[in-house]
This record gives structure tokens, C-alpha cells and sequence, in this order.
């Protein structure tokens, strides 16, 4: 059977784990790595595959994996479909998601491409698992706390600031949903903490957090790219009340996140063109295989 051909964009954290993913999934072939510096020193786990810097140097795409800062996925969503090439991504600012899949849905559906956005585990797979415990006790609240763990997303919004060499944004839960960021930062030369601390609390990934803000001498030195979720819901499932539900994670952000990735461009070969979020997913174009086969063995 034909693999699927992917491309991954971008090696960071991510992109280093979804070639790893890549390489354990039988159903899929790397087509190659895209990087902003091309194959300059290039590394030593990528030495059998073409790394290039622009996806256009690369054959036969089948889907991109979008391993970029979240706040470059949009614009590169927009430019890979172009070429016919389906995207994923795992976009995780959560105001702007409707807004993204809007404007990419008219991409998908002018190129007759596949994108699937915010598909990471959250946004991604914890998305899908709290619409379902919303359907199990449609009166309820839930509430996700994170942690404590390294927040990839926050962390890359606090290296993009001004004078920040290197950082590290660890999420601590309070309860109920509500957290408090601990973000260290490995300044440049000359840079001022007051000024990148600044820069960092009017951020809307931090603007509306408790946030503390550190000075380090190496973020390598504290580093642990740990995390996880503890979701739980209390709700009412149709005149009955208090059913209780409750979801636990302790991962390995990146790794997770790149499975996760992995798992929706397997299903963007499954799905009529357009652009969705992982809830709007059959979760059985996750797997391998047929559906008789997953039917019968894990229904
Ligand atoms: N939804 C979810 O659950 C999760 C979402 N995420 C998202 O994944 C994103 C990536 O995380 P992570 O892999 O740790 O980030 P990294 O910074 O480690 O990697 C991003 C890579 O993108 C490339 N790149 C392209 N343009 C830029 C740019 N303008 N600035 C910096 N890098 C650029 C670089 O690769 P190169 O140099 O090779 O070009 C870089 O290494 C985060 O922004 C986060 O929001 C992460 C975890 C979970
Ligand atoms: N999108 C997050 C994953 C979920 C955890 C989170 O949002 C947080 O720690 O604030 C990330 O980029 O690591």
C-alpha cells in the first residue's frame, strides 16, 4: 500500500519529535525536513532525508506538519495548500482558533486540501475529550488544569521577546482552571529584566495569568520539557446529578504533541477538503488500519 508522504516544517522541539513519530509510523515515508537555514549544519538524525528550506525543493508531498511557532502556522497554512499539499498544525491560541479556521477553511476549500489545526493534546486531543465529557453531562462544569510542566507555546512566545536569548515558561495549576506562569529568561547582553518583563506580561498568552518573571544564567540548566493535565467535569446527564468525570495526563509535551500530529495528517488523507479542528474528527481516522478492523477489535 502507497505510504503517506510528509514533509515536517520547522525543527524544533516538535519537529524533532515528529520525525521521531514519523520513523515509528509504518503508514507513512518522510518526504523530507524544511528548515529556515536549509541543510547548513545539518543534523546528524536527518542524514537520510533531503533538508531543504523552502517545501518547494521537496517531492510528492502528501501533508505538511506545521512544527512552527503557532503565530507563523496561519500564514504558512495558507502558502503550503497552494501547492496542493494538506497541512497540520497544533496552533494553541485558543481565542483565535474560529478565526483561523474560517479564513483557512476558504484556502482548503479553493486548493481541494485537507488542513487540520490546533491538533496538539491542548488544543487537540483534550479538546475532543472535553466535548465528549460535555455530551456525558451536558449540565456541568469542567475545569482543565495544567501541570506543573513546560508550556512549549508559552515558552516560544518568550523567546520571540527582545533580549531574550533562551526561556522557559513553566505553567503551576491553582485549581479550577486558573494558573500561575514561572517564566526564566536567559537575557542578551544588555538587555534589561523590568523591559522583557514587560514585554512578556502584555502578551495575551500571559496577559491574563499571574505571571512571575526570573533571570537565569542557563535555561538548559532548568529545563524539563515534562508536563500534563488533570481535566474534570461535574455535571448533570439528563435529570440525574453529580456524575463525575475526570481525564490525567503526565507526558513528554513535544512527543505527545508530535503523535498527536502524526495521527491528523494520517486522517487529512481521510477527509473531504476543508479545515478542522480535532473534535470535528472521527477519532477512528486517528488509527491505522480499516475501520472493520478497528471496529472489531477496540468497539
Ligand atoms: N496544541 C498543543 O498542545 C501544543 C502546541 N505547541 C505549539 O508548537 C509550537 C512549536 O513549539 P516548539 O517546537 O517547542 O518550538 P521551537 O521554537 O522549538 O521550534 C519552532 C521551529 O520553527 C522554525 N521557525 C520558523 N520560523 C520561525 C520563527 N519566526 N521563529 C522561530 N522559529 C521559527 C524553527 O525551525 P528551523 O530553525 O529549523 O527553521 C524553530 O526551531 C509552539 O508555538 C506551540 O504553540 C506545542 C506543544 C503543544
Ligand atoms: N499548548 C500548550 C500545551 C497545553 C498546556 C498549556 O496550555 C499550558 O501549560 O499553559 C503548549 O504549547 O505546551
Amino acid at each position: 500500500m502507497k505510504k503517506i508522504r510528509a514533509a515536517v516544517v520547522g525543527y524544533g522541539n516538535i519537529g524533532h519529535y515528529s520525525i521521531e513519530a514519523l520513523e515509528a509510523a509504518k503508514d507513512f515515508e518522510i518526504a523530507g525536513v524544511v528548515r529556515r537555514q536549509g541543510d547548513k549544519d545539518k543534523p546528524a538524525e536527518l542524514a537520510a532525508y533531503p533538508v531543504v528550506d523552502d517545501i518547494t525543493k521537496l517531492d510528492n508531498v502528501d501533508v505538511a506538519i506545521l512544527a512552527l511557532p503557532t503565530r507563523s502556522c496561519p500564514e504558512q497554512a495558507a502558502k503550503i495548500v497552494e501547492l496542493g499539499i494538506n497541512t497540520v498544525d497544533s496552533f494553541d491560541i485558543h481565542t483565535s482558533i474560529l478565526d483561523y479556521r474560517t479564513k483557512q477553511m476558504e484556502n482548503n476549500k479553493k486548493t481541494n486540501t485537507v488542513s487540520v489545526i490546533a491538533a496538539g493534546w491542548d488544543p487537540g486531543s483534550d479538546s475532543v475529550v472535553r466535548v465528549l465529557l460535555e455530551a456525558l453531562a451536558p449540565k456541568g462544569l469542567s475545569y482543565t488544569n495544567f501541570g506543573p510542566g513546560m508550556s512549549m507555546g508559552h515558552s516560544v512566545c518568550v523567546r520571540s521577546k527582545e533580549g531574550v536569548k533562551n526561556a522557559l515558561s513553566v505553567t503551576i495549576p491553582l485549581g479550577e482552571g486558573i494558573h500561575r506562569r514561572m517564566v526564566y529568561v536567559e537575557l542578551e547582553e544588555g538587555a534589561k529584566l523590568e523591559d522583557v518583563t514587560a514585554a512578556i506580561k502584555a502578551d495575551p498568552y500571559f496577559a491574563h495569568d499571574e505571571t512571575h518573571v526570573f533571570a537565569v544564567e542557563s535555561v538548559d540548566d532548568v529545563r524539563d520539557m515534562g508536563h500534563g493535565v488533570n481535566l474534570i467535569r461535574k455535571g448533570v446527564s439528563g435529570k440525574t446529578q453529580n456524575q463525575r468525570f475526570e481525564f490525567n495526563m503526565s507526558i513528554n509535551n513535544p512527543a505527545l504533541t508530535a503523535q498527536v500530529l502524526v495521527c491528523v495528517a494520517r486522517a487529512t488523507t481521510r477527509l473531504q477538503p476543508g479545515c478542522y479542528t480535532m473534535p470535528e474528527i472521527p477519532v477512528i481516522d486517528l488509527l491505522p488500519g480499516s475501520r472493520e478492523e478497528i471496529v472489531a477489535t477496540l468497539v
